[in-house]
């Protein structure tokens, strides 16, 4: 039997990557698109403006796109994708959560609360046992799951292979597609021929979601990873694919070719969406580029290269596609998580 679910904010950047993701989807069927009161009554084709780069499904095309409140879902909806704006999903989500839904959230509301699994399935699928104390102390059947930041999520797994090492201090800056500001985000006039060095609550964003995926689940809280985490997040006018410079130093000494060899090593999962290899770690220097490498394991591996040794540890390069792994995929991926392990 499919898994019948919804999408809320279905009409946007991020809500449009999920009907692509979702169209043939082996386990899920989507059965609600939710959007604002302007969209509400309209087809699907009508309400959204359209961009990704394959045509709409045509059983989405026509479908009507309700309001984004739990009376506007089908009874037989288990599991609900969130894209959307923050301050919204603030004030909405805990309605589904109410009326017993499992909402796996892009936003970033929430994300650092004490109670919420931040989950990246090949990273740390145990903070999903959160629910648990979760439905305790908010007294809902629903649960909600949030994936991280989309720079968060592209550094995170080259962190995670080098843990083995004990991390000590990490330093990042990033070069950032526009995509990640949503379609109305930055304007043509602000972002071509050049790069804008600030995009606000990324650093901060950076600097605690990566300790809280890293963390220690002891089955009551997590115990935030003790690395210091410094990050510089910059705007370029790329499309798509974060691209970043992590410089890491770590307690026992690594070579560039045992961290190379950690990150190719580093284990994947079995799940519909998730890539054979986690990261694909480039030789050759000048690799990944965003252009070239964002579109590698259908837009769900983790590049990188560039390792080479510092007075101080390593430096190099990592890069993921910040739409897919680093925002619809990864609440996708997610979803295909708690599914399989029997929370939906
Ligand atoms: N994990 C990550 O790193 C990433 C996360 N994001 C996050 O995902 C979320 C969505 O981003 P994005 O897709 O770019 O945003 P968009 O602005 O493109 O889309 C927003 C969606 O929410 C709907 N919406 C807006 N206001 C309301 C409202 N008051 N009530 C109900 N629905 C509403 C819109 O509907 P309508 O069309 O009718 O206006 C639209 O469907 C954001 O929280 C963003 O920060 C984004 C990129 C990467
Ligand atoms: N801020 C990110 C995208 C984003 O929306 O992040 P978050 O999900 O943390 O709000 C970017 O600009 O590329």
């Amino acid at each position: 039997m499919p898994v019948r679910v919804g999408i809320l904010g279905a009409t946007g950047a991020v809500g449009q990557r999920f009907i692509q993701l979702l169209d043939d989807h082996p386990t899920f069927e989507l059965a609600a698109v939710t959007a604002s009161e302007s969209s509400a009554g309209k087809t699907y084709r009508d309400a959204a403006k359209w961009r990704v780069n394959t045509p709409i499904p045509d059983d989405v095309a026509s479908m009507t796109v309700v309001e984004t409140d739990p009376s506007s879902i089908p009874d037989d909806v288990d599991l609900l994708f969130s894209s959307l704006p923050s301050g919204v999903a603030a004030e909405v989500e805990p309605a589904f959560l109410e009326a017993g839904y499992v909402v796996s959230s892009n936003s970033s509301n929430d994300r650092m609360a004490d109670d919420v699994p931040l989950t990246i399935p090949e990273i740390n699928p145990g903070h999903l046992d959160l629910i648990e104390v979760q439905r305790d102390a908010r007294g809902w059947d629903g649960a909600l799951v949030k994936n991280p930041n989309c720079s968060t999520i592209t550094m995170v797994p080259t962190l995670a292979a080098l843990d083995q090492f004990g991390l000590e201090s990490v330093r990042v800056s990033t070069l950032q597609a526009v995509s990640g500001a949503g379609y109305s985000g930055v304007t043509s006039m602000e972002i071509i021929d050049n790069a804008i060095p600030h995009i606000g609550g990324e650093e901060a964003k950076m600097e605690t979601e990566s300790r809280k995926l890293l963390g220690t689940f002891d089955g009551t809280e997590v115990d935030l990873h003790g690395m210091e985490v410094a990050a510089s997040c910059n705007r370029i006018p790329t499309l798509d694919g974060h691209l970043e410079n992590v410089f890491a130093e770590t307690a026992a000494d690594v070579s560039p070719e045992e961290a190379a060899a950690a990150m190719r090593e580093y284990p994947g999962v079995d799940l519909p969406s998730s890539p054979d290899q986690l990261i694909h770690v480039f030789e050759a220097f000048g690799r990944p580029q965003p252009r070239m490498d964002r579109g590698r394991g259908d837009g769900m591996q983790i590049s990188a290269g560039g390792l080479q040794a510092t007075d101080a540890g390593l430096k190099y390069n990592c890069l993921a596609h910040n739409t897919i792994r680093g925002a619809a995929g990864a609440s996708l991926l997610n979803g295909e998580l708690l599914v399989e392990e029997g929370w939906v």
